[in-house]
């Protein structure tokens, strides 16, 4: 049995024989939020539905719990909550109707915390869906997913169409139930502050692909910028260090960006007998910025920050 609440293996779709997700490999751990960035296009979506099975993946398997996809039973299913970037209910349905038929489908129905949440957020219950706003679906189908007691939450751009308190009371909710019960997140997601706010874990998807994956609190001890004199500028060595992400100096002053062991990368530029030198820490953003430029994929990613 796997140890991973989701996992691929060589997962691909196709699409006219374009890879939208192509050969992609991810694990994402028991009680993770973790968030999957990545620009337009990057598949984010279409991995999503191939782990909720509205997707068929083209070649390659995708698992929750340990089990694939295409064998999820009923029960498993059950408690898996979705939210899609663009939430559709029964259009006709007011939301109290849609609120019964989900207490008589789902068989873990908190119907008390349901009640309070729709409270909370000021949920017209006479209201048919189709009437309600684009915050408001949103909001009411994270009250779904989270009504169900889901074991697994997957998140598709779950803040798009809210105004910033929304949001915020959006974030809340889910890291209380993280925090109450427990579940893992799966948010995938094209805003970068969004994820610094929430995630625990950041995997960079591009192009049907992870370019890294990394736990948030790992990512930022091991990225860090470096400000340092040198006695005669900066040694030719160093720029070629494979640690390195990016060079700039201002005056006499060198600022190194560098991912990796920084205790070991001071050590070496010790030796340089450096006049002064201080290790400081870096924005996500700024993290960000300096791995897709160095990996040749700034540009693409420009509108991620
Ligand atoms: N049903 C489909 N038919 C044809 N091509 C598709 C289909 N669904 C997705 N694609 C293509 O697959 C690629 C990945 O799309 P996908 O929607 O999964 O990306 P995304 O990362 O979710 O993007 P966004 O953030 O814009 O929603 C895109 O090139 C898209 O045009």
């Amino acid at each position: 049995m796997s140890e991973w609440t989701v996992e691929t293996v060589h997962l691909t779709k196709t699409y006219q024989g374009h890879p939208a997700v192509d050969q992609l490999n991810l694990q994402v751990g028991q009680g993770s939020i973790f968030g999957l960035l990545g620009p337009n296009g990057a598949g984010k979506s279409t991995l999503i539905r191939m782990l909720m099975g509205s997707v068929l993946p083209t070649s390659g398997e995708a698992r929750l719990f340990g089990s694939p996809v295409s064998e999820a039973t009923a029960h498993l299913r059950q408690r898996v909550g979705y939210v899609p970037d663009q939430p559709i209910f029964y259009p006709f349905f007011q939301v109290e109707e849609l609120l019964t038929l989900y207490a008589k489908t789902y068989e873990a129905w908190d119907e008390k915390r349901c009640r309070q949440w729709i409270d909370q957020f000021g949920i017209p219950l006479k209201k048919r869906t189709r009437s309600l706003s684009k915050g408001m679906k949103m909001q009411l189908a994270l009250i779904l997913a989270l009504s169900i007691r889901p074991r697994l939450l997957i998140l598709d751009e779950p803040t798009s169409g809210l105004d910033a308190v929304m949001k915020q009371q959006v974030y809340r909710l889910i890291l209380d139930e993280v925090a109450a019960e427990g579940i893992t997140v799966l948010l995938a997601t094209h805003h970068l502050s969004e994820l610094e706010r929430i995630a625990d874990h950041v995997a960079v998807m591009y192009k049907g692909n992870i370019l890294w994956s990394r736990p948030l609190d790992e990512l930022k001890a091991q990225s860090r910028k470096i400000q340092v004199v040198f006695p005669k500028g900066i040694p030719p060595e160093v720029e070629q260090w494979p640690e390195l992400l990016h060079a700039e100096a201002h005056g006499s002053v060198h600022n190194l960006i560098v991912d990796g062991d920084i205790q070991q990368t001071m050590k070496k530029l010790k030796t340089f007998q450096p006049v002064y030198m201080e290790s400081l820490p870096l924005t996500l953003e700024e993290i960000f910025i300096h791995h897709t430029e160095k990996e040749g994929y700034g540009h693409d990613f420009r509108q991620l920050v």
